[in-house]
C-alpha cells in the first residue's frame, strides 16, 4: 500500500536541490528534507506514537516545525497545528478534545503546558536542539532512513481546528487523499514547476499556509523563501529572487501601499494568488496599475481545502474566486432545502470532491448535519455563478442576522456602506435589541481626515436597502480587527462596541 502523501512527495524531490530557505540563510535540501523527516519519524516511534496517533503541535513557525509535519506524515501520525496566539484556556479545550500523545511546544511553554498535557494523559516536547533532551534531541541520534508506516488514502494525515470565526472551533479530519488529491490540482492549475520559487509569509497552523503553499511547493519539487511573517519591506527586497506569493488580502494592502512596488520589482515574478478572505476590487485594480497583474482569487476551507480558483491564463475578475478546480463539484442550492438553483441565483455553496474532509473529529451529528444525503458539503458561503461560470461568494450564511424575524446578510449592508464616499471599509454586525431580538448595527472606518457622520452614512443607504437591512446605530473605528489570516473578527467587534451599540440601540440613535 505505500504511505499515501508521503510516496508523492518522496516521488517529487529532487535531492540536490533546494527545499527551504529561511531568511537567516539557513538552508534545506529535499535530500535534508528527507533525512530530517526521517530521523524525527525516527523519534516519533521512539515517544511511542503509533500510526492514528495525534500529535499537537503549538509553535513558532519555521523549516523545523515542516519537517515535524512530514515526519508526522511518514510515522502515520495526524498532524495537529494550533494557532501560536491561543492561550492556556483554549489549548486545554484542544488537548481535552483531540487527545493527542505528543504535545510539540516552544521552550518557553515547556512546563505550563506539560502540566496541562499531562492532566490529559499527552507527553510533551520541545522542537530546539538544545542538548536538553527535546525531541530535535531525539531525533538527532536517529537513522536518516525510516520505514514509513503503510497509508492508504483514507486515512487521517491531519486534524485541523476551523478558526473559529463564526463558533467553537471544530476539528477537521482530512485524509492523506484530501491532501494529495488538493495539492496536485493547484500544482498544475497553478502551472507549478521545480523552477519556481515560492515567498511563504503565511502561519503554517492553518490550511493556507501548510497545505496550499507548502504541499504545492513539495509536490512540484520547487522551493520556498519561509518568512516568519508578512512584512512588506522583507516581501518588496524578495521579490526579485521569487516566482510567486501567496498571500491573504492584508498583504496586497500593504504592498499597494508601498512605494517600491512597481513593475520593476515584480520583474521576475509569474504569478501573485490571494485567498482566506475577500480581496476588494480596489486593491485588484491597484496593483494591476502598479505592476501589471492581476491577483489570482482562489477560495477554499479548512474542511474542504481549496475548491475554486480564478484561471491561470484566462480573465482573472475581481471580486470572484474564479472556476471549481478539476476534480470538485460546486452548485449553488436552495440553503433550506439543498435543491439546485439556476445559474445567477443566490443560494448555498455546496461541494463534493476528494478534496472534501471526513468529518468533524467526534463530532457525528455536526458533520451528519452539514453534508447532504448525495455527499455535497454544506459550506456555510452563500454564493451564485455567473452566466460565464465563474463563482461569486455574497456572504456568509453563518455571519446572519435575525431582525425582528427578517434575515438580513452583514455582506450586502458593508458592500453598500463601503460605497459611500470617506468610507475605507465596514463590518456589520447583529447587536440584542429590546424590539427586533438583533438589531443591525455598522462599524465603520472612515478615510483620513473625513467628517463623514453617522446621520450621513444613514441618510446614504434610505434609498437602497430596506428599512430592516439599515443600521439602526453606527460606531467609527481606526481599523477592524482582524485574525492572523485577514479575516475581520466579528466577535471581537462584538465584544468591543456591544454595550455602547446596546445603549444607541435603547437612546433610539435612528
Ligand atoms: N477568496 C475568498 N473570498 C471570500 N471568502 C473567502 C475566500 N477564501 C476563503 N474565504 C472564506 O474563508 C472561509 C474559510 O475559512 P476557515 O476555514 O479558515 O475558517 P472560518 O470559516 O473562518 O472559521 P469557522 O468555520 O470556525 O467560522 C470560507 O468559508 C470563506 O467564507
Amino acid at each position: 500500500m505505500g504511505n499515501h502523501m508521503f510516496d508523492a512527495i518522496r516521488a517529487a524531490a529532487k535531492p540536490d536541490a533546494r527545499f527551504v530557505e529561511s531568511p537567516d540563510g539557513r538552508c534545506w535540501s529535499y535530500s535534508d528534507m528527507l533525512g530530517a523527516s526521517a530521523r524525527i519519524a525516527g523519534a516519533l516511534e521512539k515517544l511511542s506514537v503509533r500510526p492514528g496517533d495525534r500529535v499537537a503541535v503549538q509553535a513558532e513557525k519555521s523549516p523545523e516545525v515542516l519537517m515535524l509535519y512530514i515526519a508526522c506524515l511518514r510515522a502515520g501520525a495526524v498532524y495537529l497545528p494550533l494557532n501560536t496566539a491561543y492561550t492556556l484556556a483554549e489549548l486545554d479545550y484542544f488537548i481535552s478534545d483531540a487527545e493527542p500523545r505528543l504535545v510539540v511546544v516552544s521552550p518557553a511553554a515547556r512546563e505550563t503546558v506539560g502540566e496541562l498535557a499531562g492532566r490529559y494523559g499527552a507527553h510533551v516536547e520541545t522542537l530546539d536542539a538544545s542538548g536538553s533532551g527535546s525531541l530535535m534531541d531525539l531525533a538527532s541520534d536517529q537513522p536518516p532512513d525510516f520505514t514509513d508506516a503503510e497509508c492508504g488514502p483514507d486515512d487521517l494525515a491531519a486534524i485541523l481546528y476551523t478558526s473559529g470565526t463564526t463558533g467553537r472551533s471544530k476539528g477537521a479530519m482530512l485524509t492523506h487523499d484530501n491532501l494529495l488529491s488538493n495539492a496536485l490540482a493547484l500544482r498544475d492549475y497553478w502551472r507549478f514547476t521545480s523552477e519556481d520559487r515560492l515567498i511563504h509569509a503565511l502561519p503554517i497552523f492553518h490550511t493556507h499556509g501548510l497545505f496550499v503553499a507548502s504541499n504545492v511547493v513539495l509536490l512540484s519539487g520547487a522551493s520556498m523563501i519561509f518568512l516568519p511573517k508578512f512584512d512588506a519591506d522583507e516581501v518588496l527586497r524578495l521579490l526579485p529572487r521569487a516566482s510567486v506569493l501567496m498571500g491573504v488580502p492584508t498583504f496586497y494592502v500593504r504592498l499597494v501601499q508601498h512605494r517600491e512596488l512597481t513593475r520593476e520589482t515584480v520583474g521576475r515574478m509569474r504569478l501573485f494568488i490571494s485567498g482566506s478572505a475577500p480581496l476588494l476590487a480596489e486593491t485588484h485594480e491597484a496593483f494591476r496599475r502598479r505592476t501589471g497583474h492581476a491577483i489570482l482569487e482562489r477560495y477554499g476551507m479548512t474542511e474542504t481545502n481549496m475548491n475554486t480558483s480564478n484561471p491561470y491564463d484566462g480573465e482573472r475578475i475581481a471580486d470572484t474566486v474564479g472556476f471549481p478546480l478539476p476534480g470538485v463539484e460546486l452548485r449553488v442550492t436552495e440553503p433550506e432545502t439543498g435543491v439546485p438553483l439556476r445559474d445567477g441565483e443566490t443560494g448555498m455553496i455546496e461541494v463534493r470532491g476528494p478534496n472534501v474532509f471526513k468529518g468533524y473529529w467526534r463530532m457525528p451529528e455536526k458533520t451528519e448535519a452539514e453534508f447532504r444525503s448525495d455527499g455535497f458539503f454544506i459550506t456555510g458561503d452563500l454564493g451564485k455563478i455567473d452566466e460565464r461560470g465563474y463563482v461569486h461568494i455574497v456572504g456568509r450564511g453563518k455571519d446572519l442576522i435575525i431582525s425582528g424575524g427578517y434575515n438580513v446578510y452583514p455582506k450586502e449592508i458593508e458592500t453598500e456602506i463601503d460605497r459611500l464616499d470617506g468610507v475605507v471599509e465596514s463590518a456589520v454586525i447583529g447587536i440584542p435589541h429590546p424590539d427586533f431580538g438583533e438589531g443591525v448595527a455598522a462599524v465603520v472606518v472612515r478615510e483620513k481626515g473625513s467628517t463623514l457622520e453617522e446621520r450621513m452614512i444613514l441618510q446614504g443607504l434610505r434609498d437602497r436597502l430596506a428599512r430592516y437591512k439599515q443600521p439602526k446605530a453606527v460606531v467609527f473605528v481606526d481599523e477592524l480587527p482582524r485574525n492572523a489570516m485577514g479575516k475581520v473578527q466579528k466577535n471581537v467587534l462584538r465584544e468591543r462596541y456591544g454595550k455602547v451599540l446596546e445603549a444607541a440601540f435603547a437612546a433610539g440613535s435612528t
